[in-house]
């Protein structure tokens, strides 16, 4: 064990851990970015910049039994490598052990981390018997990396005893977040919307599916209560955009709905309005102290500061009234998530693991849900997340389909994703695109910047020297990549901050804080922030690694240039690396009028492509086939037509 090292005073990079394994599994303080004290040699360092993260996994991951450096080391480790990740893991005794993979594939096979985008929020499932075995296109399974906190606590607290994943030796989580403030400046802060919010009205919109409901255009129709009315006010609202003014009759006529809208277009007020002014309507009040809670409604979204957001948002839009949201996330402590839900629960927002954690424990009663609600339901819709929403409206007590309204909204819906999303919704369900569904927001621009592999970190130093102070969000690959960036930008200066899967809780918390408040004005992000976080004033998106898949790029994207404001997003392509995406790009950036680089459509036709999973299922428009399309411009007049073929479903 070497000594420790301090590397950077900032809120992360603080502390080098040379510590025992048991200090640093316990640890809560401890940075994730101590990867620095892994006595980084040079080879290790050449190997983590040529390569794209872990090969496809084998062997049992992670249990080598490595002692010291950091969770981020065990990269390679989330599809069960146990010696071809490339250098950091080599070096002595970094990594922890047995947490073995916890891939989820998601298709990939070429990079150990892909699946650290949300895998954390994935406690659940993830939960027993993973021992980062198999690899391969699905990863390993199991335990894997952070969310197996979740599990622990899990099992340790419903008494469950241990599983067989090494997970005795985990720690309980004991993270508890801050108090949220209570003053009315603090709930009520307002994202300013921007020059182009006005020309959202011409976007075209179409509802596909029979008899929807007329449009309101404006929030006076929407026949809110005086609260809500109040609420909407306070927190800056003047008229509704697209996505509000046909998603809130929509979910006011009792229709399940499909909805696809841009990034940052308002789709959480879409929801969150309607099912308040329900609630008020008939009365709900939380009921408090009560140990067993029943919501009438549940929100799932895949990443836990997302569905922070939306707690907060739907805590924004019920204050004052009787209806009370909770929050349940992984990474924090089950038992003060479940005293807080004690208090009394109308809105239950939450993480699958989690969610299903609190279910399974008999803390939540679903028999009394009238909503149920996928925010980025593609993504909870697809391979990592599905198994996790069967469990969910399986569980006992959960009204069926035909029972309960189910609401799904994203910027993306993949043909695929749609014909299965149908399994949860109504048969008559309406399917609402605001725009080209799976489409770039128009309001930001968008660049491209031919790189190798060697040049990315000299191009990133220069793209954020031109940035100056404005906020910047760099997306890289893999967890271990955030890490580097993040310390490769502190030694420059540039004061960084980073958000990842093997961060802990507290310190996702504190770095979104740290990038919201302007404190790091750049954050080196993996894909755990790539959906639905609104952040203001981030000018800048940079994808120095690109996504392999085409919606994930549009997410990424998304977190500039949103509510009518104008953003940028440069994107670092490698020829090496990158032309599979090429094709799925130029669709995009015509789509949304942008110019494409002749570079760019070279490597499109000469590369592999369109038929590659970057566009896998680019959904156009609804996919039932003979569903009633009605379209809709401007003041909400609106023309019919039937699609040509059969509905499928
Ligand atoms: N009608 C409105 N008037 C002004 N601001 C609004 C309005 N509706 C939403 N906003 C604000 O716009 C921002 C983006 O909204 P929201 O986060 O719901 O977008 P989204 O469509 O869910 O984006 P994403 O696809 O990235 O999840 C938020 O700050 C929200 O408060």
């Amino acid at each position: 064990m070497g000594p420790d090292r301090t590397l950077w005073t900032g809120d992360q990079l603080i502390h080098i851990a040379m510590a025992d394994e048991w200090e640093e599994e316990t640890s809560t303080t401890t940075s994730d970015t101590s990867f620095f004290s892994s006595q980084a040699n040079t080879d290790s360092k050449k190997d983590f910049w040529n390569n794209n993260g872990g090969d496809s996994g084998r062997g049992r991951g992670g249990r080598g039994g490595r002692r010291g450096g950091f969770k981020s080391f065990n990269d390679g480790d989330e599809n069960g490598n146990t010696d071809e990740s490339g250098g950091w893991n080599k070096s002595d005794r970094g990594g922890f052990r047995g947490r073995g993979g916890r891939g989820r594939g998601f298709g990939r096979t070429d990079n150990g981390d892909f699946n650290d985008n949300d895998g954390d929020e994935n406690g659940f499932r993830g939960g027993r018997g993973g021992r980062g075995r198999g690899g391969g296109e699905r990863g390993g399974r199991g335990g894997g990396g952070y969310r197996g906190n979740d599990e622990v606590t899990f099992s340790q607290e419903g008494g469950e005893g241990k599983n067989d994943a090494g997970d005795e030796e985990r720690p309980r989580v004991t993270y508890i977040p801050p108090s949220l403030p209570e003053d009315e400046d603090t709930i009520f802060a307002q994202y300013k919307s921007g020059i182009n919010f006005d020309k959202y009205d011409d976007i075209k919109v179409e509802v596909s599916g029979s008899n929807p409901p007329k449009a309101i255009m404006s929030f006076e129709e929407a026949a809110l209560c005086e609260s809500l009315k109040k609420n909407v006010s306070k927190s800056g609202y003047v008229k509704p955009t697209p996505v509000q003014k046909h998603g809130i009759p929509i979910i006011s006529a009792g229709r399940d709905l499909m909805a696809c809208a841009q990034t940052g277009s308002g789709k959480t007020a879409a929801f969150l309005l309607p099912i308040l002014q329900q609630f008020m309507a008939d009365g709900v009040a939380a009921s408090q102290f009560s140990e067993l809670q029943e919501p009438e409604a549940i929100i799932v979204a895949p990443t836990r500061e997302l569905i922070n957001q939306i707690y907060l948002e739907a805590r924004k839009f019920a204050h004052g009234t009787c209806v009370r949201p909770v929050v349940v996330y992984g990474g924090v402590s089950t038992g003060h998530q479940i005293r807080d839900l004690c208090r009394g629960c109308n809105v239950l927002c939450g993480t699958p693991g989690r969610l299903l954690d609190v279910i399974n424990r008999g803390k939540v009663g679903l028999s009394k849900v009238m909503y149920l609600i996928l925010d980025e339901a593609d993504r909870m819709l697809d391979m990592g997340f599905e198994p996790d929403m069967r469990r969910l409206v399986g569980s006992p007590g959960m009204p069926g389909k035909e029972d309960r309204q189910t609401l799904m909204f994203s910027a993306t819906y993949p043909e695929d994703i749609q014909r299965l999303a149908a399994d949860f919704l109504k048969k008559d369900y309406l399917f609402l695109a605001v725009g080209i569904v799976g489409g770039a927001c128009t309001d930001v621009q968008q660049e491209f910047a031919q790189v190798t592999k060697f040049s990315k970190r000299d191009k990133l130093l220069e793209v954020l020297k031109a940035a100056g102070t404005e906020r910047t969000m760099v997306f890289v690959e893999t967890k271990r990549q955030a890490d580097f960036i993040a310390a490769f930008l502190c030694q420059e200066k540039v004061p960084t901050t980073s958000i990842h899967g093997d961060r802990e809780q507290r310190e996702r918390e504190q770095a979104l804080a740290d990038f919201r408040s302007g404190k790091c004005p750049v954050l080196v992000a993996t894909s755990v922030a790539a959906r639905g976080l609104d952040i203001p004033d981030v000018q800048h998106v940079v994808n120095f690694d690109l996504p392999s898949n085409i919606d994930e790029y549009v997410h990424r994207i998304g977190r500039t240039g949103r509510c009518g404001n104008t953003g940028r997003a440069v994107s670092f392509f490698d020829q090496d690396n990158d032309c599979q995406l090429a094709r799925a790009l130029i669709n995009i950036l015509s789509k949304a009028n942008q110019e494409v680089p002749s570079w760019l459509e070279e490597n499109a036709f000469s590369g592999p492509g369109a038929s590659g999973p970057a566009m896998r299922g680019f959904g156009a428009t609804d996919s039932r086939k003979g569903a009633q399309i009605t379209s809709f411009q401007d003041n909400g007049s609106a023309q019919s037509a039937a699609a040509e073929e059969e509905d499928w479903g």
